[in-house]
């Protein structure tokens, strides 16, 4: 089983390109889905980020408030930092638990790990190869504030809290530009796939 990250920064194209990838035949873990279990009443992190934040995080229905814990962490790097230590061992662990269920299992041809935070997570040690989302900054914030309904500079605290593009590129073992049109992205993510995936088989 070849296991390939994906990652890039916020808005970059991830989910868009494992939308692609899955389509090709790959098994998907998606970060940002295990860090929204971590967020689950009664999970462990639930537990200490209201002993951190307070309960002003919660709704009514006890579920966190994503928004508002987003805008206290972004553009403060020690809250960052503290919900980061709490959330990412969560996150972390179910990956591991994923990929090595999905390793025993035998029959996968390969999965594809799409995590923003790959690297800062140091994740990038448990997969084979790194692709990694390339967009310019300003393509990347106005698609970041079209889709979310940020503002300017809820934006820039989102992109600021991760890696520069210029670092996450020294780690890739290949790269997607995503700056075109989406077709111009599928036809080099196939051809990814048929160059680094399919020749295995
Ligand atoms: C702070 C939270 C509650 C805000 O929730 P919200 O629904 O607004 O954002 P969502 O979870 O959809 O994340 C959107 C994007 O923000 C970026 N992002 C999320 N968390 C972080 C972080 N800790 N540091 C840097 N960027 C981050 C990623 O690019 C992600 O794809 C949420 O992002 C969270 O729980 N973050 C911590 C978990 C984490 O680090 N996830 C990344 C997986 S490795
Ligand atoms: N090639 C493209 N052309 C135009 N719009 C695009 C293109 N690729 C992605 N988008 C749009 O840009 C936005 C961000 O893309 P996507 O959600 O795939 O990014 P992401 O990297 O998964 O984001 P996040 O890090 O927040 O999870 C989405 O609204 C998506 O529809």
């Amino acid at each position: 089983m070849i296991k390939i990250g994906l990652t890039g920064g916020i808005a970059s194209g991830k989910s868009t390109i494992s939308k692609i990838l899955k389509g090709l035949g790959a098994k998907i873990i998606d970060a940002d889905i295990e860090a929204k279990a971590a967020l689950k009443p009664n999970a462990e992190p639930w537990q200490l980020l209201i002993k951190e934040f307070g309960k002003e995080i919660l709704k009514n229905d006890q579920s966190i408030d994503r928004r508002k814990l987003g805008n206290m962490v972004f553009g403060d790097k020690q809250k960052l930092n503290k919900l980061n230590s709490i959330v990412h061992p969560f996150v972390i662990e179910r990956i591991k638990g994923k990929i090595a269920y999905m390793e025993q299992k035998g029959d996968i041809k390969a999965v594809v790990l799409d995590a923003p935070l790959l690297i800062e997570t140091n994740l990038h040690n448990l997969v084979d190869e790194v692709w990694v989302v390339d967009v310019d900054t300003k393509t990347q914030i106005s698609r970041l504030i079209k889709r979310d309904k940020y503002n300017e500079e809820q934006a820039k605290n989102r992109l600021k809290a991760q890696l520069s593009q210029e670092e996450r590129l020294k780690y890739a073992t290949a790269v997607i530009d995503n700056t075109g049109g989406r077709r111009h992205t599928r036809e080099q993510v196939t051809k990814l796939w048929n160059n680094r995936v399919e020749e295995l088989n």
